[in-house]
């Protein structure tokens, strides 16, 4: 087992979820494909619903500003009523949803449907967020040593909830000290981390970013934020440069810190 020191500056760790404290088999082996399954049963007993309307809304503006991508879905407003035409928007949304979910695009606008979707899955039961063991022990202790916790994933925060609220572990959401998504900026950009930073109430070098996507951590890196990558099974192989550049961890036991016994 490796050991990383924790720089004597940091006061906060931010977690990535897929890849970082949950398998990313977990992600796309069960959250999309209940997504991919039910959207359409979802928009029908829902449409009415000012949520449901206001996901629309977000996903057909995506759509216009997605209208020169490859394969890119528009989706029409509902001209008139009838049955036969709420079923061609509805279609319309449904083969959007598919087609970024074929792309694994993290629009803010898609993750606000599919936050939305889980939580029947959730309350009923048939889904359950998946953590690796690690993680609970380790975040425990972080904040015994008055480490502040944060997430910071795709998944919207309400989809974050969820999983934490109703995992493998239980409940753990008071393990987290607030929660970030794409609405604060996507991962890929360094201004994001200044942002949360700012939120935080802390600069961004007192931060540490563990995430398994070079990129994301690239980001990070470039706003002074310390980062980590996370090597779980199931993750992404790293190029030779990336395994040299970046700090690596395969478990949150690794992390040393300096208030550690
Ligand atoms: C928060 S649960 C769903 C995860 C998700 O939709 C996703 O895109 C994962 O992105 P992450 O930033 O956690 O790698
Ligand atoms: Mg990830």
């Amino acid at each position: 087992m490796g050991v990383l020191p924790v720089p004597a500056e940091v006061r906060a760790i931010l977690l990535d979820i897929e890849g970082t404290t949950t398998p990313i088999a977990f992600v796309q082996e069960t959250l999309f494909p209940y997504i991919k399954d039910n959207v359409k049963e979802y928009l029908r007993a829902h449409w009415e619903e000012e949520e449901c309307q206001r996901d629309v809304g977000l996903l057909r503006k995506q759509a216009q500003e997605d209208s020169s991508l490859d394969g890119a879905v528009p989706i029409p407003l509902e001209s008139g009523s009838g049955e036969e035409e709420l079923e061609r928007v509805i279609q319309a949304v449904v083969d959007n949803v598919h087609w970024q979910m074929s792309l694994d695009r993290k629009t803010t606008a898609l993750k606000q449907l599919q936050g939305h979707m889980w939580r029947a899955a959730y309350a009923t039961g048939l889904v359950k967020g998946e953590i690796f063991e690690d993680v609970v022990p380790a975040i425990r202790k972080w904040r015994e040593a008055g480490m502040k916790v944060y997430i910071y994933s795709s998944g919207s925060v309400e989809a974050q909830k969820l999983l934490f609220g109703y995992s493998t572990e239980g409940d753990i959401l008071e393990l987290f000290d607030g929660h970030f998504d794409t609405k604060i900026g996507p991962k890929v950009e360094s201004e994001s981390y200044r942002r949360i930073a700012a939120s935080i109430g802390c600069a961004t070098n007192n931060i540490l970013f563990l995430t398994d996507v070079p990129r994301e951590a690239n980001a990070a890196e470039e706003a002074d934020t310390h980062v980590a990558v996370v090597i779980r099974p199931g993750n992404a192989g790293l190029t030779d440069d990336e395994k040299s550049y970046y700090s690596l961890i395969s478990s949150f036991t690794e992390l040393f810190l300096p208030s550690s016994t």
